[in-house]
This record gives structure tokens, sequence and C-alpha cells, in this order.
């Protein structure tokens, strides 16, 4: 389903995790300033709208979206918060710079989500024009800010829901690897 015919903002409160324990950090780019203000406010309210204390709320700022990866990198290494969500709005230009900026930050944030524990979570509009951007941003199809903090709860608590039922509740190896007894299989005799 595209954006057009989805608004951003809307969710069910029911189905959202108790958010109220959590904390979140949020990278904000400065690049497309009052898009990404506007993509702030629609996290930050959210947020708040399912209890999460502001004072469990750490916001960054950073140049550009590209930077959003070295931001986010920062914040999972520094903060001790349960999800990350970064924030940015590429516009297309003249030239190809564009594309790179948009494979760069997408590429780095799948990078971190794999590489580290705590979910990082896309909040970068790429758009054609300025429009799509204010549509997007608290404008006709909603907010992408709002959707991110709802998705930034979720995840927090599948992360936390996964750390309770760990195997046996047992740390991991220093390998890294989850220690796992081993169940005999029984093969049946003709
Ligand atoms: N053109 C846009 C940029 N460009 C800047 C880069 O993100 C970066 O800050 C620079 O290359 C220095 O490393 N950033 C956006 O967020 N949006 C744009 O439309
Ligand atoms: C997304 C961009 O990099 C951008 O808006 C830069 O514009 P241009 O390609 O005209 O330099």
């Amino acid at each position: 389903m595209a954006t057009e015919n989805k608004n951003l903002s809307e969710y069910d409160k029911n189905t959202i995790p108790n958010a109220k324990d959590f904390r979140f950090g949020i990278v904000v780019s400065e690049w497309n300033e009052t898009i990404t203000e506007g993509l702030y406010n629609g996290a930050f309210e959210a947020l708040i709208d399912n209890e999460v204390p502001a004072q469990q709320i750490i916001r960054w700022n950073v140049p550009g979206s590209f930077e959003l990866i070295y931001g986010a990198k920062k914040m999972l290494q520094t903060q001790n918060v349960d999800a990350v969500i970064v924030i940015g709005c590429v516009i297309q230009g003249q030239t190809k710079h564009f594309d790179f900026v948009c494979e760069g930050v997408t590429q780095g944030i799948k990078d971190l989500n794999v590489q580290t524990d705590i979910p990082v979570i896309f909040c970068v509009l790429t758009d054609n024009n300025i429009q799509q951007s204010i549509d997007r941003s608290g404008g006709i199809h909603g907010n992408k800010g709002t959707e991110a903090a709802i998705a930034a709860i979720k995840m927090a608590y599948i992360r936390q829901q996964a750390s309770m039922s760990h195997p046996f509740n047992q740390p991991l190896l220093s390998s890294g690897a989850i220690q796992i007894e081993e169940t005999p299989i029984k093969i049946d005799k003709e």
C-alpha cells in the first residue's frame, strides 16, 4: 500500500505495548529543517501520547542525513536507549547526489540493525520534491515521525521480550553463541 492510501499518523493505541519504562534516542538531520522538525514533533508527540516521560527521550542533531549513521551509532553506544529513531529528509536535486545520500544512509542504518542489538528506526523521507515532504511530515498524508515512534515502541518491546525468553535464560558463551542443550534424535530401526 502506498502512503497515498494510508494516513501515517493513524494507529490503534490498544495494540501498542506499554512504553513508559523505555528510553528513546532521536537523531535529527538539519538538512530541510522545517520538514525534519515536523517529523521530530510527530515522533515526540507519539512517544508522549504513549506515556514515555519527556526526560526519557534524548534528541541529538546532525548536519545531514548522511551523518545520521554516525549519530545513531554514538547514541547506541553511550545513551543506554531501547531504540533509536533517525530522522532525515533527502530531496532530489539536479545531480546524482540524491542517490548516493539515500543509498548511503539506508545501508548504514541497515548495517547498524544487523551489527548491534538495539533497533534503529528509519524515518528518512526520500522525496522527488518538497511537496511530497510537506505531505508526509504533518500534511495530507499524516506524519512519518508518528509512524516511526510507534515502530520504535514495538521494536523496543520485541527486544525486551526476546531477551526475557532467551534459551534457558543463560548468558551468551564467550564466542557470542547461545548454548543450546542438545536433544538426542530418535531414529526408528526397521
Ligand atoms: N542534499 C541533502 C543532504 N545532503 C547532505 C549530506 O547528507 C551530508 O550532510 C553531506 O554530504 C556531508 O557529509 N542531506 C539531507 O539530509 N538532505 C538533502 O536533501
Ligand atoms: C539530495 C541532494 O543531494 C540534493 O538536494 C543536492 O542537489 P544537487 O543534486 O542539485 O546538487
